[in-house]
């Protein structure tokens, strides 16, 4: 179980390093997965008996994000934890935010980097695991830094769904799940905004060794072996 502590504290400095190489990049992973440390762990301004694993997990619209992340959930045990979901159930709950929330979203635009962390926050602090997988955040630089200032941790990987547009839209407008943005006007939008502030920060945790990208065509299966080897590599390494 995760519990506040007083103060922030400039914890994050365990996943903070720039690794040189691949290889290195690689035993940090595992390293991460397989330490059950049997102290709480300060994580920012957090404390949790195990050192957290978190995974950021980007990629356009339509890139498959969702559907790989239940696979990943179930086969190595990370709480999935999608920024898009926890922002429609706030939209459901008719929060104060609902309204706001919805009016974002139709429009194809980045919600208050703060409604979302708090989402997310609330989420990891209540949770028994210690291993995340924060799908679909952060969006944007902005997204990035809240969740550096109110969470206090960095990812230890970041997962990028790498997909054409073309292929986005059509996944897209064949989601058949009823939501207000899975539509032309609203797609074409949140491409753009994919293009002007989430691929600032793919490069960003590029440059820090940390982007994993996934060639996002093909099968289900076909993609998530790829995304099953970003992991297994690493115990392969021991
Ligand atoms: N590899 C794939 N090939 C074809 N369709 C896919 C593939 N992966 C996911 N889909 C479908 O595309 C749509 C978008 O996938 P989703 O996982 O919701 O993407 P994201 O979360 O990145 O928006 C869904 O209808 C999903 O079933
Ligand atoms: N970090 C985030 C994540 C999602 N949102 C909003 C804006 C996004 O267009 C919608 C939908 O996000 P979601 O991740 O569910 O979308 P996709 O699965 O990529 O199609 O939610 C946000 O404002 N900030
Ligand atoms: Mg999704």
């Amino acid at each position: 179980m995760w519990k506040r502590i007083a103060s922030l504290s400039p914890l994050v400095s365990s996943s903070k390093s720039t690794l040189p190489n691949q290889a290195s990049y690689g035993l940090n992973i595992w390293k991460s997965l397989s330490t059950g440390i049997c102290t709480p762990v300060r994580y920012g301004n957090l404390l949790k008996e195990k050192t957290p694993f978190i995974t950021f997990v980007l990629g356009g619209p339509g890139s498959g994000k969702g559907t790989q992340c239940i696979k990943i959930a179930q086969t190595f045990g990370f709480t999935h934890l999608s920024a898009g979901d926890l922002l429609r159930r706030e939209i459901l709950s008719n929060s104060e935010d609902g309204t706001m929330i919805l009016n974002t979203i139709k429009e194809g635009k980045i919600v208050p980097s703060e409604v979302t962390v708090k989402l997310i926050k609330k989420e990891m602090e209540s949770s028994e695991n210690y291993k995340f997988l924060i799908d679909g955040f952060p969006r944007s630089e902005e997204n990035r830094i809240a969740f550096e200032r109110i969470i206090g941790a960095e990812p230890n990987v970041v997962l990028f769904f790498d997909c054409p547009e073309e292929e986005m839209v059509k996944r897209v407008l064949n989601r058949n799940e009823g939501r207000v943005d899975d539509n032309i006007d609203t797609i074409k939008k949140r491409l753009k905004v994919f293009s002007s502030l989430n691929l600032p920060v793919i490069g960003y945790y590029s440059k820090r060794g940390k982007l994993r990208t996934i060639n996002a065509v093909g099968t289900v299966d076909e993609i998530f072996e790829q995304v099953r080897a970003v992991f297994t590599e690493c115990e392969a390494m021991k």
